[in-house]
């Protein structure tokens, strides 16, 4: 099956002179949940934000739904700041992305409901940003995400700012909903652990400039149980990942 979004042979290099990207090839099929790992500063946002069309590559090719000028909604992304309208209720935030694309309250009734009894905030709907815990506000911004039903969901470490327990907590409940839709996600994280528990892939980057050092299959069935975390696979792939992260920064 041809790749839902790829980078072929990608460079980036901002106006300032930095190379934030150098080479970079990947590709996400449909239906993929693939993890970029790396430290600050290896290009990681800079892949997400080619992918997500707001920004050109300076070299190489970059094919992504969002590059199609005919289906905006089919990516959607999701970061570390909820960014939620702080004026708004629960309900309105998530319509927002129906109402750009000319659907009314009514009309996208239905749509946004489900969509929130999905991330567990039915009961939440005319509630306001101010009056939600911060796991809760990454829920309503994934609603906000899932509400037109993209085919790709680009994610930069949505869940960085949040306690152990609601991470691992949304950890399994994004699996979830990943396992029942068609998504394909890419998903930026600092963390190995969180990416190897998600992930069927991880990409591994490093800086200076940033590109693709290693590509680790997680051969890890799903529904993944929590179990897994504390497996002698887990620990063996977090130890090969941790190794070509710590080669790529004695190279760089
Ligand atoms: N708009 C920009 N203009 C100039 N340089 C930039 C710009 N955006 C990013 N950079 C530089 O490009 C490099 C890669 O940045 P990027 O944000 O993509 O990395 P990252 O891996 O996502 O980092 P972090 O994990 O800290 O978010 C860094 O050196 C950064 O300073």
């Amino acid at each position: 099956m041809p790749p839902l979004l790829s980078l072929d042979h990608v460079d980036k290099r901002y106006a300032n002179g930095v190379l934030a990207l150098h080479d970079v090839s990947l590709a996400v099929g449909p239906h993929e949940f693939v993890s970029l790992l790396g430290p600050s500063g290896c290009g990681k946002s800079s892949v997400l934000r080619l992918v997500a069309g707001l920004d050109g590559a300076t070299r190489g090719n970059v094919s992504a739904p969002a590059l199609e000028r005919r289906a905006p909604a089919d990516t959607a992304c999701v970061f570390q700041d909820a960014t939620l309208m702080p004026w708004a209720s629960v309900f309105d935030n998530v319509w927002l992305p129906l109402r750009i694309a000319g659907q009314s309250r009514a009309q996208a009734a239905e749509r946004v409901d489900a969509v929130l009894r999905l991330v567990g905030l039915a009961d939440f709907a005319q509630a306001h940003p101010a009056e939600l815990s911060g796991g809760m506000k990454m829920r309503a911004s994934i609603a906000r995400a899932l509400v037109a039903q993209p085919r790709v969901l680009l994610m930069d470490e949505p869940f960085a700012a949040l306690d152990e327990f609601t991470r691992q907590k949304l950890n399994d409940d994004l699996l979830h909903w990943w396992q029942a839709s068609t998504l394909a996600v890419l998903f930026v994280t600092h963390s190995i652990y969180e990416a190897v528990y998600l992930s069927q892939r991880v990409l591994v980057m490093g800086a200076r400039p940033g590109r693709v050092v290693d590509e680790v299959v997680v051969d890890e069935p799903y529904p993944r149980r929590p179990a897994f975390r504390s497996s002698d696979r887990f620990l063996h792939i977090c130890q090969r990942i941790g190794q070509a992260l710590e080669a790529s920064q004695v190279a760089s």
